[in-house]
């Protein structure tokens, strides 16, 4: 057997990701302005980023080493930082927002941009306004939202704090009536905030409780930063497995603390001088702050699984393991059904959430317009709509970061991998801005809402609102479910049918389920994602459609996506089109099975495009932080370089020798002496 030619590994790695990039048939420039929305908006992330990469507080590559206070003096230095660079280079709104996003660092002005300030924007009123809105906007002073107590999170109506109005004084008076009332879990407050959101229940002089409202409570000081008197604030302690060390969630209890009638958010609900309750025109108008935050989620996700595919992407088309093959050369681990099965679905939901989250806050800005002049009617739709949107993108994004991650081999479990930490920093995201299972509950019974009404012919189809209008398919004069076969999979229009079916008959079954009927425990989770699929699906239908704007082999490359991400969605939903026999096992053979090859199918047309369809998100090296999702493909002399920076490689005897390591290991040599002696005896 000739000898095999001994190969240089790091070179291997860069030729094998050119080849990778060579092969893509799509124009990386074009898809990623489809991506961003247009040229303009690129030019205007890469001149930022050009700017954010030169500053050498934004370095991420010696954070990994830091303790948590260290961490977040550094957090608070960039925020420092940014907000100079805004003044410096006079940014508008979206160029500082842009920028503070490509930073990806956890930062406690998140919560003041993010929630803090839409609060004022949404609920503040003119007085409050007039008061205060300068000093939001310039950051003169700093916010975090109050909701969450010890004591209770998702049952808001719980709630303990309260805001007793006197008419003599005309102030509330914010109260924390217990240790289970101490405000809990809020972003910024632990050491940053100076002003606060508070959620508390708004009693009146006649001692009638009106439940909770928000009001702007002072927190700190704005000349030393010390707690104002009768509020004691801290930071709640670290996070699991050390996620958001940087960011200092914190608790804070009130001891009967005035703030004047005016502090209240009282756009909507108002209480007069006397102390009489103006009732709000509709009980949902302050969801209005979440609704935003929820709707901002549903990009996140997607630029957030982005990079998860393309870290996990570049390292699996370089990292080779297997038998050599004739030229010495192992297999591409990506080449692997089992690996390409789990990467390119992932990389199909950061394509659609991204593009998804371009209509939704499209959508949600309509709506605001519209509540802006009292009108609430799409209120409730849109309520139901983002509450599945939430828990959808963030229940993938965990475990679609999880799977990109454990792709990775072993050195996914590097920190130096970068997966670690997205994924930690994105865990709560399933939690916070309303808990994914609890508002599954909301999805469906807005969704049995509307059934009952179409059921009962009290609404007409014609009239259902978009993310509704898989309902259609219930009415009496509608058509009948269609059959699957071979060909469904292979026409968008019968899968996205195929997944409104599913959803419309899940939703009638519960709905006509009696009252005293038994409902197994997982329904609320299995409706919500069946409607929120559905819904999703049409949409996706239509990116689909839209995408001959581009040229044909882009929207070739993005269809192809498109077509995995309703395949692989018709496959997760298989239990359920068994369930409402929407699929049935006839005994010729098992009836799953085409829809799987047809995604295998779709796999393999996808795979060659892996790489530049990953390129063309537009993350350099910095914004990635990986060593194994460099750009060149060098990834085991990325990964060396970083293992250099480790503090513990500084020393070459280690400080715990002397006092641990030294007298173990002389314990242990002299008892083995003893007894080798003993030994000999014998
Ligand atoms: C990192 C992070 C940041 C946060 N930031 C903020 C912040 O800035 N401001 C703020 O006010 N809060 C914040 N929170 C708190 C967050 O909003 C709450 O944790 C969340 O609302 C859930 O409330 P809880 O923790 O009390 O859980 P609970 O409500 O006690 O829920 C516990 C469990 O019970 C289940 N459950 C509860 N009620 C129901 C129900 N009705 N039906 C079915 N199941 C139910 C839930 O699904 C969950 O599994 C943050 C939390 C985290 C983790």
């Amino acid at each position: 057997m000739a000898p095999r030619q001994k190969m240089d590994i790091n070179q291997q790695t860069a030729t094998d990701m050119k080849a990778a990039r060579s092969r893509t048939s799509i124009s990386v420039q074009t898809v990623r302005n489809y991506l961003y929305g247009g040229q303009e908006v690129w030019d205007l992330h890469e001149r930022l980023e050009k700017i954010l990469v030169q500053e050498s507080l934004f370095d991420k590559q010696h954070r990994d080493f830091l303790g948590r206070t260290d961490q977040f003096i550094r957090a608070a230095a960039i925020i420092n930082r940014l907000d100079e660079l805004r003044r410096m280079h006079n940014w508008s709104e979206e160029e500082y927002t842009t920028a503070s996003t490509l930073l990806s660092e956890t930062i406690s002005t998140t919560l003041h941009d993010r929630a803090f300030q839409p609060v004022f924007l949404g609920q503040g009123s003119p007085a409050l306004m007039e008061s205060y809105w300068d000093l939001v906007h310039e950051k003169g002073i700093q916010g975090c939202y109050l909701q969450t107590e010890l004591g209770h999170g998702t049952n808001v109506a719980s709630l303990e704090t309260t805001s007793t109005y006197i008419p003599e004084t005309q102030e509330f008076e914010i109260n924390s009536p217990s240790l289970t009332s101490t405000k809990w879990w809020v972003g910024a407050l632990g050491k940053s905030a100076t002003h606060g959101a508070v959620q508390a229940k708004l009693i009146l002089p006649d001692g009638k409780d009106m439940g909770p409202h928000l009001f702007l409570v002072q927190l700190r000081s704005l000349e030393d930063h010390k707690p104002l008197r009768g509020i004691t604030v801290g930071d709640i302690g670290p996070k699991a497995s050390g996620g958001m060390a940087a960011q200092d969630q914190g608790f804070a209890r009130f001891d009967h603390v005035r703030v004047p009638r005016t502090n209240m958010f009282s756009k909507f609900a108002e209480v007069t001088t006397e102390g009489s309750y103006i009732q709000p025109p509709h009980a949902k108008l302050s969801y209005g702050g979440m609704m935003y935050i929820r709707a901002t989620m549903i990009p996140g996700a997607g630029w957030t699984i982005a990079k998860a595919a393309t870290v996990a992407i570049r390292y699996t088309t370089v990292r080779r393991q297997g038998e050599p093959d004739a030229k010495g050369l192992e297999r591409q681990v990506l080449t692997y059904p089992s690996t390409y099965y789990r990467l390119l679905p992932i990389l199909s939901r950061a394509f659609v959430f991204i593009e998804l989250g371009r209509y939704t806050i499209k959508a949600l800005t309509q709506m605001q317009q519209r509540l802006a002049s009292r009108d609430t009617s799409l209120l409730p739709e849109m309520h139901a709509l983002l509450c599945g949107l939430k828990v959808f993108v963030t229940t993938h994004g965990i475990i679609d970061i999880e799977t990109a991650r454990r792709s990775m081999g072993g050195h996914g479990y590097s920190a130096f991998a970068g997966l670690g930490r997205l994924y930690i920093e994105y865990l709560p995201s399933a939690t916070f801005e309303g808990d994914n299972f609890v508002l599954d509950g909301q999805v469906v019974r807005a969704a049995t809402k509307l059934c009952k009404a179409v059921l009962s012919s009290a609404l007409v189809v014609s009239k259902l609102p978009l993310p509704s209008a898989y309902l259609r398919l219930l009415s009496t004069t509608g058509e009948a479910p269609p059959q699957v076969t071979a060909s469904t999979w292979h026409d968008v229009q019968s899968v996205v049918l195929l997944l409104e079916w599913r959803a419309a008959l899940m939703v009638k079954n519960f709905t006509q389920t009696p009252a005293n009927g038994d409902v197994d425990a997982s329904v609320n989770q299995r409706l919500a994602k069946a409607v929120t699929e559905a819904f999703i699906a049409a949409q996706v239908g239509e990116m689909i459609n839209n995408l001959a704007n581009l040229p044909s082999e882009d929207a070739k490359a993005v269809g192809c996506l498109y077509k995995l991400y309703l395949l692989t969605c018709a496959e997760s939903a298989l239990v359920d089109l068994l369930s409402v026999g929407l699929i049935r096992h006839t005994g010729a053979g098992d009836p799953t099975q085409d829809l799987r090859s047809a995604v295998k199918a779709l796999c393999i047309e996808v795979l060659p495009n892996a790489i530049g369809l990953t390129d063309a998100f537009g993350f350099s090296d910095w914004s990635l932080d990986s060593a194994l999702g460099v750009f060149d493909g060098r990834v085991y002399e990325a990964l060396w370089q970083r293992v250099q920076m480790e503090p513990m490689n500084k020393d070459e005897v280690t400080p715990a020798y002397a006092p641990y390591i030294r007298p173990l290991l002389q314990r242990g040599q002299a008892a083995a002496q003893q007894k080798m002696k003993l030994d000999s005896k014998l």
